[in-house]
Formats: structure tokens, C-alpha cells, sequence
């Protein structure tokens, strides 16, 4: 049997996922633990290559994605692994999201020196952090706090803050805990980890998804076995929010759906970059209504927002 070839992006965290994913692989398949039998491909990608620039600055959407879905339609891999968080609204036509493994913590950390949470830094403490939605929810609860770009990959992220370039800087959890860098990350810092309240997190966070050509049945029924309908019940929904906000453009947008009881709740904010105007919404529907629950609620408050404030 021809091997299958896993796509990933070579960061630390990347290969941790797709390492994840070929684990699963071996769990559900026996025949996929003989040597060989499931390779992992490394690609580089646009925004692998962009350091000194923001990533909405450098052009936004399908950073992480374009040259491993290339990859994908060639036939040089079988499957992509990618953070779902990082994967635009819009696939590519013939390519699809084949399954979503178990969803981690998708809450955000907070990196300091203090401990704790955004109360507890101290007045004008400069944030590292190149991400919009981060920046705007930081001046939001803490105005007097001065956010500067951090780019980097996890890793060197860190150690700018160690090397006190900044006096915190956020993070996903869920990144830090598959690098297994939970705890005592280093002796000088510490890891507050953010409710949901006072950062809510990017539509996705925390998900890791499969994507296929769509045409391609054998993997299909691969990554099908790992595939968790809770997460893509969740994932579906915020997707679908930040899809009806037209999720390309560089407002800040966060969005995270829960299930109890087989309800889903969904909670979606929009902002300006500054922090200072906001709109949230909170909507609730059965689990079987996932799509359009995260359409309505993006039309809801599109609807709310002023002219020009999505797209300018
Ligand atoms: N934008 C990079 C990125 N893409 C996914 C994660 C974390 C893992 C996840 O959300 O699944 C990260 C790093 C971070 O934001 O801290």
C-alpha cells in the first residue's frame, strides 16, 4: 500500500499536530503503525515567511494554508493538518474538512511576570501581541495598557518576553499545552489563563482539522474515525458567524459556541482595533441547527454595525 502523506506547516506546533493526527491514525488502523506507512510532509508556507510584519498587515486569510492546499490538489500529500483557526471560511473548490479531532481548551493565557489575569498587570505594562482581536479586547478591559506587534512562532514568543522585550504577551492554550509547555513555562514567568469573558477566543481556537479532496474516498474513511462531532458541531457554528461577517477583512472578530444538554450557545463579539466600540451577541439553538445559528447570529449583528465598520 502506497504510504499516507500527512501536509503540515514545520513550526513546533504544526508538527506536534500533524504527529497527533498520525498517532490517531495508528490508534484506529493497525495497519498504519508498520514503518512507512504514514509519512508527514513538511511545507513552507507565506506565513511561515512573514516575521516582521503582522499577519493582517501582510494580507490576511489563507496565510497558513495556500501552499499546503497547493500540495493537496497535486497529489503530493493525502491529507492537511491545520489549525482550524488559521484555515479562511472559503476552501478552495474540490477540497473540504473531513474531520476535526477533540477540541482542546480554546481559551486564551496571559504571559507575564505578575501571574494572573489583565486586572492584574500593571498601569501602562507594554502587551506583545500581533493579533487584532487580542489588541482590541487588551484596550478594551485595560486602555492604559500599550500593545506593540510580537510575531513569531510560540517558541519565540516566549523568549522575547524572557529576554523582556514586553511585559506580557497572550497566547492559546491550546498551542502551549500540545507543545507541552504548560506550567512552569520558565522560572521568571507565568501563565494566567483568560475566561472567556475577558478574551473571548478566535472562531476555532483550539481545533485541529483534516482536510481531503473531496473526490479522495480511501482517506476519507480514514480521517472520518477521528473525526469529533461535538467539535465540528461547535466549529461549524463559529465558521459559519465569522463566514456571515465576511471573516476576510482585518476587524477583530471572536466567536466560540459551547454545547450543554445538546444546546449550543454562541457567543460573538466584533470590535474596533482600538478597544473602544464593541458589539457582542449571545444566541442559542438546538445542535442540530449548528450552521444556522452561526449565519443568524453574524446577519444579527452585522446588522448592528455601523456603515463602514466591517470593511474599510
Ligand atoms: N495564529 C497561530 C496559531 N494558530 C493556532 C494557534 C494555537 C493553537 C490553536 O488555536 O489550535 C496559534 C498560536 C497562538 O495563537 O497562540
Amino acid at each position: 500500500m502506497p504510504p499516507v502523506r500527512i501536509g503540515t506547516r514545520g513550526s513546533p506546533l504544526a508538527l506536534a499536530q500533524a504527529h497527533e493526527v498520525r498517532g490517531r491514525l495508528v490508534e484506529a488502523f493497525a495497519h498504519l503503525a508498520e514503518p512507512g506507512a504514514v509519512e508527514i510532509v513538511v511545507i513552507s508556507t507565506t506565513g511561515d515567511r512573514i516575521l516582521d510584519r503582522t499577519l493582517a498587515a501582510a494580507g490576511g486569510k489563507g496565510l497558513f494554508t495556500k501552499e499546503i492546499e497547493e500540495a493537496l490538489q497535486d497529489g503530493r500529500i493525502d491529507l492537511a493538518v491545520h489549525s482550524m483557526k488559521d484555515v479562511p471560511t472559503r476552501l478552495p473548490e474540490g477540497m473540504e474538512i473531513a474531520a476535526l479531532l477533540p477540541r482542546e481548551d480554546p481559551r486564551d493565557v496571559l504571559i507575564s511576570r505578575c501571574g494572573g489575569g489583565l486586572d492584574d498587570l500593571p498601569a501602562g505594562a507594554v502587551v506583545g501581541t500581533a493579533g487584532l482581536r487580542r489588541q482590541a479586547q487588551v484596550l478594551e478591559r485595560r486602555p492604559d495598557l500599550r500593545v506593540v506587534p510580537l510575531r513569531g512562532n510560540v517558541q519565540t514568543r516566549l523568549s522575547r518576553m524572557a529576554a523582556g522585550e514586553v511585559d506580557a504577551t497572550l497566547l492559546a492554550l491550546a498551542g502551549l499545552r500540545r507543545l507541552g509547555l504548560t506550567d512552569p513555562i520558565a522560572p521568571t514567568l507565568a501563565v494566567g489563563v483568560l475566561e472567556v469573558e475577558e478574551m473571548l477566543p478566535a472562531v476555532a481556537q483550539g481545533a485541529i482539522g483534516i482536510e481531503i479532496r473531496s473526490a479522495d474516498s480511501a482517506t476519507r474513511r480514514l480521517v472520518e474515525r477521528l473525526d469529533c462531532v461535538d467539535t465540528a458541531c461547535r466549529v461549524t457554528a463559529e465558521r459559519a458567524f465569522l463566514a456571515a461577517l465576511d471573516g476576510s477583512c482585518r476587524t477583530p472578530i471572536a466567536g466560540l459556541a459551547v454545547l450543554e444538554d445538546g444546546q449550543l450557545t454562541l457567543s460573538g463579539k466584533v470590535l474596533s482595533p482600538d478597544g473602544r466600540t464593541g458589539f457582542a451577541i449571545r444566541r442559542s439553538a438546538p445542535r442540530s441547527d449548528a450552521a444556522r445559528l452561526g449565519t443568524e447570529a453574524g446577519m444579527e449583528i452585522a446588522a448592528r454595525l455601523p456603515p463602514g465598520f466591517l470593511c474599510v
